[in-house]
């Protein structure tokens, strides 16, 4: 049995309101500037790790004050000050769709997991609050698991795969064309950076893909 559901939330546009400006909400911030979110960030001093992400967010210096997450689509409260971050949790649970607690699990609906990304690949891994360092060791391990070919060989497989979708061709055809995409044949190919392998099975399946 588990609270949680994995999942994959799109953040780009979104409000997201940040309360503290230390070391941990520059690392919160970084993940959020990544996907585009929309971010203000109240605190009355920022940390140098978080002033030098200070160009993608707008920022409010000062106190955190009651009132502060209205509106917001997800609030991190961060601060060093426990009562503060208990302050922003008994606001946001009222309004605020998903918060971040980061001094106190129970009170956070949102986790951030450890990520690996390669591309379009991302492997996110939670211990569900166990311990965030053994999170981010099982990130390293994945690391050396899934190499950096992972990234061309999905990029080159999502844009076949809306052709293949697209494509007016049989069901049956659909699927063994994306089966063999998806083969380690290809992957192979892009690991052993056999360019005229990649560009032969590639072909092959544009060719496919383009009979009536
Ligand atoms: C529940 C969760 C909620 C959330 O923050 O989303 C949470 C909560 C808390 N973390 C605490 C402490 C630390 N957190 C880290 C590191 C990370 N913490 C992250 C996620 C999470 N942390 C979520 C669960 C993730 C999971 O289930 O595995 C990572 C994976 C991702 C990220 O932060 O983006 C990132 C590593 C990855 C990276 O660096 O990429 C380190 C180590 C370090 O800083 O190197 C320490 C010190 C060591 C220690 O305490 O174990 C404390 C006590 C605070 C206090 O002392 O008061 C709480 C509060 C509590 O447990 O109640
Ligand atoms: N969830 C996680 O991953 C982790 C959480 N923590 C917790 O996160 C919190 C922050 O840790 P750090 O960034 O290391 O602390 P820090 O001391 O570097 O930063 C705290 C920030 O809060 C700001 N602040 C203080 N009072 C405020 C207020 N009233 N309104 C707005 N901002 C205010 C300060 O100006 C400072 O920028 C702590 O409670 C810590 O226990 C710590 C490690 C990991």
């Amino acid at each position: 049995m588990s609270d949680f559901i994995p999942g994959m939330i799109r953040f780009d546009g979104q409000p997201c309101l940040v309360v503290g400006g230390g070391k941990v909400a520059a690392r919160k911030i970084r993940k959020l500037v990544a996907c585009k979110a929309e971010i203000t960030v109240i605190s009355p001093e920022l940390h140098p790790d978080t002033a030098e992400l200070q160009h993608n967010f707008h920022f409010l210096k000062r106190a955190f004050k009651q009132g502060d997450t209205k509106g917001a689509f997800f609030v991190v409260a961060a601060s060093d000050n426990s009562q503060i971050n208990l302050d922003i949790y008994n606001e946001a649970k009222h309004h605020v769709p998903l918060y971040n607690i980061a001094d106190n699990q129970k009170h956070s609906n949102f986790f951030f997991p450890a990520v690996m990304e390669r591309g379009p690949l991302k492997i996110s891994v939670s211990t569900s609050g166990a311990s965030p360092i053994v999170s981010k060791k099982i990130i390293v391990q994945l690391q050396q698991l899934f190499s950096a070919d992972y990234e061309p060989f999905l990029e080159t497989i999502g844009g076949l795969r809306q052709q293949i979708l697209e494509a007016n061709v049989p069901a049956e055809i659909k699927k063994v064309l994306l089966n063999t995409l998806a083969d380690d044949k290809l992957l192979n190919a892009y690991k052993k950076k056999d360019e005229k392998m990649i560009e032969s099975i590639i072909s092959e399946v544009e060719e496919q893909v383009t009979l009536k």
